[in-house]
C-alpha cells in the first residue's frame, strides 16, 4: 500500500447488510469505493458491538482495495496479531484506549500493518505530536464513536487544519469519520484530510439487488469535494 494523498472515500460497512457482507462489499467497491472502513466495537470502549478478527478475516477475502479495520475496543494490544492476521492494512486504536500508545503503534507497525491512531472528538493534539514518526494514519473522530448515522461535530474543522499543520510533508493520511456528507467533506478536505469514512451517507437508498444510488451516493461525495 503506498502512500497517496488524493481524496479517498472509505465506506463504512457499520452501515450495510450485515448479513450480506460479502455482496455489499464486491457492490460497493464496483461503484467506486477507494478503500474499505471495518468499525470494529467491543460494548466496553464504545456502547456498541460489531465483531472481532473472524469476521474480519471473512470480509478480507471480498476486499480488493484497502482493508481499514478501526478497532474501538480496550484494550488493544492482546487482539493486534489476530487483526493483522485476519487481513488488516491499516489497523486503528484509539490514543484513549491505554496509557501506552506508543508501543501499541509499535506492536501494530510491527505486525506488518499500517498503524493508524484514531481520536475522539474531545481529545486535543498535544499528545500527538511525540507519536508522529510512530503512525500512517490520523483518524479524527468527526462524531462520538459507536454508532452510526449522527450528526456531524463541527469544532473539528479546525482540528484537522491544526493537524495537518502539525503533519507537514510527513507521508500520514488524515482520515474524517461520523457524519460525512456530500456538505461536509468539502470543508474536511480543505482543512486536509484525504480519507472519507461514510456510511449512511453512502449505502442510503441502495443494496446489494440495486447498488447503483451506493455508486450516486460515492460521486456525489465526489463532485463535492472537486467543487
Ligand atoms: O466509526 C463509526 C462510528 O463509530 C462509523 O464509521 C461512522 O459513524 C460512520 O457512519 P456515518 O457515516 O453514518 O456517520
Amino acid at each position: 500500500m503506498s502512500f497517496d494523498r488524493s481524496v479517498k472515500i472509505a465506506p463504512s460497512i457499520l452501515s450495510a447488510d450485515f448479513a450480506n457482507f460479502g455482496q455489499e462489499i464486491e457492490a460497493v467497491e464496483a461503484q467506486g469505493a477507494d478503500w474499505i472502513h471495518v468499525d470494529v466495537m467491543d460494548g466496553h470502549f464504545v456502547p456498541n458491538l460489531t465483531f472481532g478478527p473472524p469476521m474480519c478475516a471473512a470480509i478480507a477475502k471480498h476486499i480488493n482495495t484497502v482493508m481499514d479495520v478501526h478497532l474501538m475496543i480496550a484494550p488493544v494490544d492482546p487482539y493486534i496479531e489476530a487483526f493483522a492476521e485476519a487481513g488488516a492494512d491499516v489497523l486503528t486504536a484509539h490514543l484513549e484506549a491505554g496509557a501506552h500508545t506508543h508501543r501499541t503503534l509499535q506492536a501494530i507497525r510491527g505486525a506488518g500493518c499500517k498503524a493508524g491512531l484514531a481520536l475522539n472528538p474531545a481529545t486535543g493534539l498535544e499528545e500527538v505530536e511525540y507519536l508522529l514518526d510512530m503512525v500512517d494514519l490520523i483518524c479524527v473522530m468527526t462524531v462520538n464513536p459507536g454508532f452510526g448515522g449522527q450528526k456531524f461535530i463541527h469544532s473539528q474543522v479546525e482540528k484537522v487544519r491544526r493537524l495537518r499543520e502539525m503533519i507537514g510533508d510527513r507521508p500520514i493520511h488524515i482520515e474524517i469519520d461520523g457524519g460525512i456528507t456530500p456538505e461536509t467533506a468539502p470543508l474536511m478536505t480543505q482543512a486536509g484530510a484525504d480519507v472519507l469514512v461514510a456510511g449512511s451517507a453512502v449505502f442510503k437508498g441502495g443494496s446489494v439487488s440495486d447498488p447503483a444510488p451506493y455508486g450516486e451516493n460515492i460521486r456525489a461525495i465526489r463532485a463535492a469535494v472537486a467543487g
